[in-house]
């Protein structure tokens, strides 16, 4: 069939972008609708600690799962990996890499569930978008990954304002007047003052996010590595400790 009538489909429809060589690849999963997922599986307000271990859970299998992945950050219903910048994994080839990231996540999520939620069915399958950039230093890879942990700040920082006033009794649109145009000061001391609570008190996980990133064992003969998952501010000195994860290989 080498030559034959039909392989004009494959030469001038069938196209395949390759990613830069030298670059970092971020793939960015994102769950689609999860405000309406959440709700439909009755999530915790504003941030349910079972389905923030369960999507850690799936990160840390999709850390084990492609060693390429260097390091991952996630937050709500979305995760960051890194691949490193040799990764030949599919060629490089963008559809390649969004399909099977997306499917692995999605496969990992569900046969996670149970485990995350026993007594809770799940009964919408979740699925997650995808989408990839390119970075050709580490060092604008860990800008990318500041740059979300600072959107989760300050998103955090807004829905536990939110919902503490909803909370309190509170309409949704009085509490969205009274947020409007708040500092984050402003917002520490509305939760203080009214609520007596301390941002900083929260839980880090909800605060910080979630980092996956791989660790040698200690104490081991030969090189092992496991993955750790931190909450942790991913500043210079998380970057002085974690560096290598950026050695080239
Ligand atoms: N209650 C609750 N909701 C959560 C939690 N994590 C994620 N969510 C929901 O998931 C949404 C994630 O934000 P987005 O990704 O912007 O919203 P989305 O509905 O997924 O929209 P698309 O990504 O555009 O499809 C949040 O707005 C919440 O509604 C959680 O721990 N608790
Ligand atoms: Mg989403």
């Amino acid at each position: 069939m080498a030559n034959s009538k039909y392989e004009y489909v494959k030469r001038e429809f069938e196209f395949h972008r390759h990613l830069p060589a030298s670059n970092w690849i971020v793939v960015r999963i994102d769950g689609c609708h999860f405000h309406r997922f959440s709700e439909l599986h009755a999530f915790e307000k504003p941030n349910d600690d079972r389905a923030l271990r369960l999507m850690n859970a799936c990160a840390t299998s999709m850390l084990e799962k492609f060693p390429d992945i260097v390091i991952a950050y996630g937050v709500s219903d979305e995760y960051s990996f890194v691949f490193q910048e040799k990764t030949e994994l599919y060629q490089r080839d963008e559809r390649l890499i969004i399909s099977s990231c997306s499917s692995c996540f999605t496969s990992f999520y569900m046969m996670k569930w149970k485990e995350y939620f026993p007594s809770k069915e799940l009964v919408q399958p979740p699925h997650f978008q995808v989408e990839v950039s390119c970075y050709p230093e580490p060092r604008i890879v860990c800008d990318y990954l500041s740059r979300r942990q600072s959107e989760c700040h300050n998103r955090n920082q807004y829905t536990t304002c939110f919902w503490m006033l909803v909370k309190s009794g509170e309409g949704e649109n009085k509490a969205k007047e009274i947020l409007k145009d708040t500092l984050p000061k402003d917002k520490n001391e509305l939760l203080f003052q009214r609520f007596q609570m301390n941002y900083n008190n929260e839980p880090a996980m909800f605060r910080k996010g979630s980092c996956a990133y791989r660790q040698k064992v200690e104490a081991s003969e030969d090189e092992r590595w496991d993955v750790a998952v931190a909450h942790v501010d991913m500043g210079p000195h998380f970057w002085a400790k974690h560096s290598y994860v950026f050695d080239r290989r």
